[in-house]
């Protein structure tokens, strides 16, 4: 199964979940696009032994990936990730690969495209992370609201608690948004591979694979 993490914002903590989830699932990782250091890649190497695929388009400007590849002359050329996913990702014989944009959802590609419309045309369904942090609930909803109007294929929200702080958004994402909350990930004073290792997929989550696997 090919699942796309996204989340509400830069920052909300794609890829702890995304490393969390991989080693749990044992499944393969990718960040297609990445701007600034360290990445992505190199933290989930420095947080778990999954296997890793290797950036499509990397840039040294920590800035949004359409002004990053500007700058570097370098623009973002959509189809060159999805043939990449096509022939490799999709003919792989693992199980699972977690996908993991840049940014937000409408964080711009290029002048025409948004890192939604990667998901839209990878087609694959995708999981949203948010936070526990004030003003989670309306960039949640709003992040739903542009989703379903893709008709992209949304498998559910993790809440990330990222500021160790005693907000807590679940009722509020779960009431109005009408969404899965597949689980509501702990704050980590230290974050490492044993310590992720320790967080067991929730019920809600694994749910989603043994769906996928009827
Ligand atoms: N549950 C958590 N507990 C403690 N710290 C966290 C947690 N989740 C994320 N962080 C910290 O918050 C920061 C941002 O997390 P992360 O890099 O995963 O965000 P991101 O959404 O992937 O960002 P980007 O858009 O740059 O890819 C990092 O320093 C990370 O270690
Ligand atoms: C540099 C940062 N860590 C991310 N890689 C890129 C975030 C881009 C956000 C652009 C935006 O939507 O404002
Ligand atoms: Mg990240």
């Amino acid at each position: 199964m090919n699942i796309f993490i996204s989340g509400t914002n830069t920052g909300v903590g794609k890829t702890i979940i995304s490393a969390w989830l991989a080693i749990q699932l044992n499944a393969f990782y990718f960040k297609p696009i990445q701007t600034g250091n360290p990445t992505d890649t190199e933290i989930i190497k420095s947080l778990s032994d999954v296997k890793i695929y290797q950036e499509i388009f990397k840039y040294e400007n920590p800035l949004s990936p359409h002004i990053a590849a500007r700058i570097e002359n370098n623009p973002i050329n959509i189809s060159k990730i999805i043939s990449f996913f096509n022939s490799s990702i999709l003919s792989s014989v693992s199980k699972h690969t977690i996908i993991e944009g840049a940014g937000g959802l409408l964080t711009p590609i290029n002048e025409e495209l948004f890192m939604i419309d990667l998901i839209d045309k990878l087609n694959i369904p995708m999981i949203l992370v948010t936070t526990n942090e004030l003003g989670a609930i309306n960039q949640t909803l709003l992040s739903l609201e542009a989703l379903r109007f893709r008709n992209i294929n949304i498998l559910g929200v993790i809440i990330n608690n990222i500021s160790n702080n005693n907000i807590n958004n679940r009722d509020s994402i779960e009431f109005y948004g009408k969404i899965n909350i597949l689980a509501e990930f702990p704050y980590l004073q230290s974050i490492n591979k044993l310590e992720l290792e320790k967080i067991l997929l929730t019920n809600n989550t694994n749910k989603i694979f043994t769906a996928y696997y009827k």
